[in-house]
């Protein structure tokens, strides 16, 4: 059987370890690579069966990679981007908090090499989006849409990536666009809710590894839909289904809903 040689980036993260764990017990791949942040004390590691050393530069770490799995930070995901397009070394991106120019540089290099790019690769969650799609389709007029995430303590951007996916396929569904009708969060005095905006409201504390509910609040009657993270193992695992997705891609930009064949 041919292995997929994958490297991790953000290597020591809590991602990073999960993944690197899911690597070596997957039985058609082999960890083949490692990158840390230059200066820190993850860098010369080892890791995994194969004893794999965590680089900070990336020549080095991914010189025998064929895919990288990349939970790091939009900044250190840029800089990977532009290495494994050059090289064309395939990439599964699970980092969020991108603006629209990191989106747009994602989506060009996907002209160079094939890209899997999903704020969150649990089948649960995914599973989830298609339930909100048909929900909100269903509860158009009279509903009120709020969307509610809580994480651990550490978590540096919000909302969650899942909780704003949430979102745009809510106003998708619609016929909304979620720039204009999303309300992030309320203080003093706000007015009655005007019932065409999306709210969010984020909750950071403990090791909450990752909750969403979105709520449909209408007259008498309410629907909250949720889903609930009990282990990174969910994300560590629909990450290396994307690296199988991806294996007979040369080019192209694909999200879990591709790689889950949930696509209509
Ligand atoms: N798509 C999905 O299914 C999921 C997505 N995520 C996302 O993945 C990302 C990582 O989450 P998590 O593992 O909890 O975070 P951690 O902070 O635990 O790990 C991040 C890793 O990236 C490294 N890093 C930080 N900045 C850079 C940089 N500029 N360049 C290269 N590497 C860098 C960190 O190094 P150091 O520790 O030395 O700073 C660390 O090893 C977040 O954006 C999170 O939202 C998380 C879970 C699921
Ligand atoms: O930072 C996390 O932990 C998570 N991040 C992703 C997000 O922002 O949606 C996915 C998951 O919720 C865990």
């Amino acid at each position: 059987m041919t292995h997929m040689k994958i490297a991790v980036a953000g290597a020591d993260g809590r991602m990073g370890r999960m993944l690197v764990d899911a690597v070596d017990a997957a039985p058609d791949a082999v960890l083949a690579g490692a990158l840390g942040l230059a200066g820190t004390p993850a860098i010369g590691q080892l890791l995994g069966q194969s004893g794999v050393k965590i680089e900070a530069e990336l020549a080095a770490g991914l010189a025998g990679a064929d895919y990288l799995i990349d939970f790091t930070r939009p900044e250190g995901t840029l800089r990977h981007l532009e290495y494994c397009a050059a090289h064309g070394i395939k990439l599964i991106i699970g980092t969020t908090g991108f603006d629209d120019a990191g989106k747009a540089a994602i989506a060009a290099a996907a002209e160079k090499t094939a890209i899997m790019f999903a704020p969150n690769m649990s089948v649960g969650v995914n599973v989830t989006l298609k339930l909100l799609e048909l929900a909100a389709k269903s509860l158009s007029e009279g509903y009120d849409i709020e969307i509610i995430e809580a994480h651990h303590r550490h978590k540096v951007d919000a909302p969650s990536g899942t909780a704003l996916k949430m979102g745009e396929v809510i106003a998708d569904a619609l016929g909304r666009d979620l720039k204009e009708c999303a309300v992030y969060g309320r203080e003093g005095v706000t007015g009655e809710r005007d019932p065409s905006t999306i709210g969010f409201a984020t909750i950071r504390g403990g090791d909450i590894i990752g909750d969403h509910t979105v709520l449909f609040a209408g007259t008498g009657e309410r629907i909250e839909i949720s889903h609930k993270s009990s282990s990174r193992a969910s994300y560590a695992n629909g990450a290396l289904r994307a690296c199988r997705f991806l294996a007979d891609k040369a080019t192209g930009l694909y999200d879990m809903q591709d790689v889950l064949s949930l696509k209509d």
